[in-house]
């Protein structure tokens, strides 16, 4: 629901398809959703590193990161992650007009949220990467000791413990961080970003 009224939007004089010829590639949101301890925050900064070494413009967001500025006002209910994602879903859109290739890094366990922002970008924009992980994997990697404090029961309503993961039905693609190392996947999406011609 908008609160915003007499409100009109203002045209730029430079386009987004201007933006990327200038930059050399196209943009795209690589959409990052998976369980806490999947490997999203580590495969998109390796994969920004990179991206970037390739002359490729990006930028990153991240959970824990956002949460600690633009989110702070957000926590953990069912209410809080949609608007969470909705508002990265807009910044995303935003940096796409900008002409980035942007990575974002969130659980985003809501499908109808994810949905929600593949609707928002136009179409080829939204590639929904399924960062895929046991449950089991991730709490014995436990990076930050977080599953350890939701089994305590220190941490209710922890994704993946005693709350919902919905897996993606049609993600763009799939990474089984239990099954192949970290540099695979990086290969993996920059070949993906190659072949169809986000990228060179
Ligand atoms: N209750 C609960 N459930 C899941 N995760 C929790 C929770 N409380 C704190 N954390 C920490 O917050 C990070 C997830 O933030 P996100 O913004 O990605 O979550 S969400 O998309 O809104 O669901 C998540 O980071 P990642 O481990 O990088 O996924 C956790 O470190
Ligand atoms: N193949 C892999 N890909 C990504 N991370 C891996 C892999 N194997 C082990 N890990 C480890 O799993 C953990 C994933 O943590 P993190 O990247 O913070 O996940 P998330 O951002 O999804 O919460 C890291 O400690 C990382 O070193």
């Amino acid at each position: 629901m908008s609160k915003s009224t007499n409100i009109v939007w203002h045209d730029s004089k430079v386009t987004k398809e201007e933006r990327q010829k200038l930059n050399g590639h196209k943009s795209a949101v690589l959409w990052l959703t998976g369980l806490s301890g999947s490997g999203k925050s580590t495969i998109s900064v390796e994969l920004e590193k990179e991206l970037h070494a390739m002359g490729v413009h990006t930028y990153r967001l991240d959970g824990d990161n956002v949460r600690h500025g633009l989110n702070k006002n957000v926590g953990f209910s069912p209410e809080d992650r949609t608007e969470n994602i909705r508002r990265i879903g807009e910044v995303s859109k935003l940096m796409v007009d900008a002409g980035l290739i942007t990575l974002t890094a969130f659980i985003s366990p809501y499908r109808e949220d994810r949905d929600n922002v593949r609707q928002l970008l136009d179409e080829n924009e939204f590639i929904e990467v399924f960062v895929k992980a046991s449950v089991e994997t991730c709490e014995e990697r436990d990076p930050k000791g977080l599953y350890k404090k939701a089994r305590a029961g220190e941490i209710k309503g922890f994704t993946g413990i005693d709350a919902p993961y919905e897996e993606p039905n049609n993600p763009e693609l799939i990474i089984e961080t239990d099954k192949q190392p970290l540099q695979e996947s990086v290969k993996l999406i920059v070949t993906y970003l190659k072949e169809k011609g986000y990228i060179q």
